[in-house]
This record gives structure tokens, C-alpha cells and sequence, in this order.
């Protein structure tokens, strides 16, 4: 089976999908974009995407690549822990506090903004495609005086000296990592690792209609359909416009996410379903 994340080696992705799918062949990309159109031009059986970090939110380029470029269906999702480590070429280990520019994937920068802030305060923060694209940008460099934003294996795979270790501001950083595939057939993954079942949907209110979203909200409250996460995003057609993502603590049922669908369309809603599918926690 050949599974595509976002590249190169050693991101965090790349740790996930190892984890998950230990007998894969794994195809590196450089971007999440580049990911989701290799899935969904059948060049890869799946692909893995960073979708949300516990610190910092939801990775939008994911989410809206997604809605408005390639709507693939979700077959799965991954939970993983992160832990930032700052590194240097080795030539720069014992000054590192002298490091002009910080590299990494914006999201990594942002769960270390405390740190950044307390010891490196005037380097200037400079964003890559991905935490491990930073690291191998830092070890061919190595006249310059850079550091990168990565995890363990990005300093083993590209010989940086970790100088700093865990330097996320909140102990608490995980990532959830989607699985997407072309059709919407599920993955056959026998692992222990599996901790349930979510359903994710695409929710566009009706223009202009007061109460709208306390409406949608009251289908699954009065079902006792408990949602996990809802988030707003632009819908791109105008200012004011907006589409809601929510995920629902259960799978795909007969009954209740139907009738509740059903509810939100007689409200003029549009809704689609971006997967019902079980996440597992590493
Ligand atoms: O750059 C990586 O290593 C990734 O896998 C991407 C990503 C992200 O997009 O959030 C994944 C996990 C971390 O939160 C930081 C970066």
C-alpha cells in the first residue's frame, strides 16, 4: 500500500504515518496540497495530512484545500503527540543563543512562542513548507548562523545537535492527523491503538436568517449527539460568508446523523458528509 504525507523524512507527519502503517511504502510531499492531488489522482492508495494542533488551531491550507479545491472523503484520523526541539548545525551547538533566523512550519513556531520570546527574542522567524523541510534547510547551511524548529528524528535524519529540548509553550500538544483517500473506503487497520468513531460535516448556513446556527445546533443537542469540535471557516463568496465544520462523536448511524441532516436541509442548510471514520491515539 503506498500512503503519501507531507515530506520530507522526519516530519510529523512522517512519525505518524510510520506509527499507523509500519509495512507502507511511504511517499514524502512537499506540500499538503501536493499530497491531497497526488490521492486524488490515484498516484497513492491514502495520504496523511496535519489537520489540527491542540495549541494552535486548525491548519487552514488542510482544511481549505480540502472544501474548496479536492473534496476527498476522510477515512481515518490519526492523534499523535508533538514535541519541539530546537537545533543547530553542529558547528553553531555551544552559540546557539546567537542564531540570526529560527526556521520551521508556522504551526511549530507558534507552539513555541513563549520560548522564542524568552531566549531568542531578535531572531527573525521564517516559515517552511514543514518542521523536518526546515531542518534539512538548516544542516546545508551550515555557515549560516540559523536554527531550526523540529522533532528528534529530523535532527537525526539531517545531523543538527537538538540544543534545546521541548520547547513547546504547553505540555499538552497533539496533533490530529487526517487520512483521506479517493473513494470512501475505509483503511483495514487492526490496531490497538483505535479509541473510537467521528463524523465530520460541512454545514452552510442559510443567508441572512436570525437564529440559524442555534437552530443546527439544536438537531444534535436534542438527539444527544455530542459534538466535538465546531469551527467556522470563510466560504470565499463574500465578506460575511461562512461554512461550518463539525464533528460528531460517533459513527455514521441510521437514525440519528440522518435525521439530523435531514433537519438542517428542511433549514435550508447544505450539508455534506466529509467522513464518518475511527481515529486512533498514539
Ligand atoms: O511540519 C511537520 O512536521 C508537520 O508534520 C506539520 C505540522 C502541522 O502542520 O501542524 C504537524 C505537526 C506539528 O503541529 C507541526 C507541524
Amino acid at each position: 500500500m503506498k500512503i503519501g504525507y507531507l515530506g520530507p523524512k522526519a516530519t510529523f507527519t512522517d512519525l505518524a504515518v510510520t506509527t499507523m502503517f509500519p509495512r507502507a511504502e511511504k511517499i514524502p510531499y512537499h506540500t499538503i496540497p501536493e499530497c491531497i492531488d497526488a490521492v486524488s489522482n490515484e498516484e497513492i492508495d491514502a495520504g496523511v495530512v496535519p489537520l489540527e494542533n491542540a495549541l494552535e488551531g486548525s491548519v487552514n491550507l488542510t482544511l481549505d484545500y480540502l472544501i474548496h479545491e479536492q473534496l476527498l472523503p476522510i477515512v481515518g484520523e490519526i492523534i499523535a503527540p508533538i514535541q519541539q526541539h530546537l537545533m543547530v548545525h553542529p558547528y553553531h551547538a555551544h552559540h546557539w543563543t546567537e542564531v540570526k533566523e529560527i526556521y520551521s512550519h508556522s504551526h511549530a513556531i507558534a507552539q513555541c512562542h513563549k520560548f522564542l520570546h524568552a531566549n531568542l527574542k531578535k531572531a527573525k522567524h521564517v516559515y517552511m513548507t514543514s518542521t523536518s523541510a526546515a531542518a534539512k534547510f538548516v544542516s546545508e547551511r551550515p555557515h549560516l548562523p540559523i536554527a531550526a524548529i523540529a522533532n528528534r528524528l529530523a535532527a537525526e535524519e539531517y545531523g543538527l545537535t537538538i540544543v534545546q529540548e521541548n520547547i513547546h509553550d504547553y505540555d499538552y500538544n497533539h496533533t490530529r492527523f487526517i487520512i483521506v483517500r479517493k473513494q470512501n473506503e475505509p483503511l483495514k487497520i487492526d490496531s490497538p491503538l483505535y479509541a473510537g468513531d467521528k463524523t465530520t460535516l460541512m454545514v452552510m448556513l442559510p443567508k441572512d436568517q436570525p437564529g440559524a446556527l442555534h437552530q443546527v445546533l439544536s438537531a444534535f443537542a436534542w438527539r444527544k449527539l455530542n459534538l466535538t469540535k465546531i469551527e467556522s471557516r470563510p466560504a470565499k463568496t463574500g465578506l460575511g460568508n461562512y461554512f461550518f465544520i463539525i464533528d460528531i462523536d460517533q459513527k455514521m448511524d441510521e437514525v440519528l446523523i440522518p435525521g439530523a441532516i435531514a433537519e438542517l436541509e428542511a433549514l435550508d442548510c447544505t450539508v455534506q458528509v466529509l467522513g464518518s471514520y475511527p481515529y486512533y491515539i498514539i
